[in-house]
């Protein structure tokens, strides 16, 4: 896989770290997962292929183990916020001075500077931050975050794996590791740079929801069916609008222009009440293989069973039966391959990990006895 012989060590942190480090593990890498001690249930719901150490990182004992490991690792991805890691004398100063190869990732809400550097947040408030919550949710309602997949996972973990990644092969020229300030604020804001960019098109010019692509344009939409499920509708360019029209049974000359924009509210009543005729099904028969830009909205218990997405595999299963997406891009020669194994539990590699990065039995066995390190195993839980 691309990422094979990468070794990470990865600080165990909320959503965006995670789904950054199963990022990283899918397509190869090594990812030793830092759980504090004493903690019962990983917080990880993204742990495929990880492994699981768990170190008091606030024992001067504990530190130093993190330092071993971070003496023969390429990457640390830490998730907290910014000074926290210095505190615990684990900063990038100290690390790269070990390892001056050493990729330091630090994946934050706000940022290593600036008057929130050190304030708590959550997705919602990176997204808010970042000015796309503003043009984001329905004119009659208020900004509307979608999940925590634009701060968290988009602008947050998957641009901090972008960087890791970035940062790698720029060490096969230099030799050298770097730091990485990843904001979820900027990060956010770079996955919205068509909004930015786009301000002079005129598709952001009227107030939020009422733009050809916030839930204004009756062309670009979700409606309900008969049977209360949804069909997607993108219909965008005249050739597939007319398209639409004609999957709907509509007579165009009855129907006010596209983009006579005073008209769309007319239009996505006329829409509202021809979708509302038939049931998702009925309308997936009519639009699946054509240019209309009509898909039925699919639930995650359908999406695998779906007859494209089966084709293609988009969705697997794991050994414990769990489905999930298969990771993204699919690489032609040297694709992903996520473990369908269980999710580690916490210091269920300890040893093992620790044995590899040098430490005696002996030694071990005193970290443990001294409660720096933890050793569990499914059977003493
Ligand atoms: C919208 C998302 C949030 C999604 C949250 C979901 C993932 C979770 C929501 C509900 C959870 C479930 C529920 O609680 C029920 C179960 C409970 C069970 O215990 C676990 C399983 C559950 C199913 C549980 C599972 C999940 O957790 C939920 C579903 C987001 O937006 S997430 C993005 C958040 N923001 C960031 O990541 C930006 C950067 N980070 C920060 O800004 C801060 O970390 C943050 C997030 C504000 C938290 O601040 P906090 O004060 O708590 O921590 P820090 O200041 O970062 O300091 C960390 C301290 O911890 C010490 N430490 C770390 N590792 C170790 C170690 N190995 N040993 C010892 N000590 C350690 C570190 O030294 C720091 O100590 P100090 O504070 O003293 O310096």
């Amino acid at each position: 896989m691309a990422l094979a012989g990468v070794r990470v060590i990865e600080l165990a942190g909320l959503a965006p770290a995670p789904f950054c480090g199963m990022v990283l593990a899918d397509f190869g890498a090594r990812v030793i997962r830092v759980d504090r001690t004493r903690t019962t249930m990983a917080m990880d719901v993204q742990a495929r292929g990880k492994l699981s150490v768990a170190l008091n990182l606030k024992k001067p004992e504990g530190a130093a183990v993190l330092r071993k490991l971070c003496l023969k690792s390429d990457v640390v991805l830490e998730p907290f916020r910014k000074g926290v890691m210095e505190k615990l004398g684990l900063g990038p100063e100290e690390l790269l001075k070990e390892n001056p190869r050493l990729i330091y990732a630090r994946l934050t809400g706000f940022g290593q500077s600036g008057s929130f550097a050190t304030a708590a947040g959550h997705d919602i408030n990176y997204l808010a931050m970042s000015g796309l919550l503003s043009k984001l949710g329905r004119s009659s309602e208020n900004p509307y975050a979608p999940l925590n997949l634009v701060a968290d996972f988009a602008g947050g973990g998957l641009l901090c794996a972008m960087g890791i990644v970035l940062a790698l092969y720029e060490r096969t020229r230099s030799g050298r590791g770097q730091v990485i300030d990843a904001s979820m604020v900027e990060g956010a804001a770079y996955v919205g740079s068509f909004i930015w960019k786009s301000q002079n098109l005129g598709l952001w010019n009227r107030p939020r929801g009422h733009n050809l692509l916030d839930s204004g344009a009756p062309f670009y939409e979700t409606y309900e069916t008969a049977d209360g499920k949804h069909m997607a509708v993108g219909a965008i360019e005249p050739q597939f609008y007319n398209e639409l029209i004609k999957g709907l049974g509509l007579d165009p000359t009855e129907l006010p222009l596209q983009m006579s924009v005073s008209d769309w509210p007319e239009l996505k009543r006329i829409f509202t009440e021809t979708f509302a005729s038939k049931t998702q099904a009925e309308w997936s028969k009519i639009f699946d293989g054509t240019d209309a830009c009509v898909t039925p909205v699919l639930s995650l218990e359908e999406v695998s069973s779906h007859p494209h997405n089966r084709e293609r595999g988009s969705f697997i299963k794991d050994a414990q039966g769990e489905v999930s997406p298969r990771p993204a891009p699919l690489l032609s020669r040297t694709p992903a391959s996520p473990s369908s194994s269980r999710d580690p539990f916490i210091g269920e590699h300890t040893r093992t990990v620790l044995a590899e990065y040098g430490y005696s039995s002996a030694q071990i066995d005193s970290l443990l006895s001294a409660g720096v390190i933890e050793c569990k195993s499914k059977s003493r839980l």
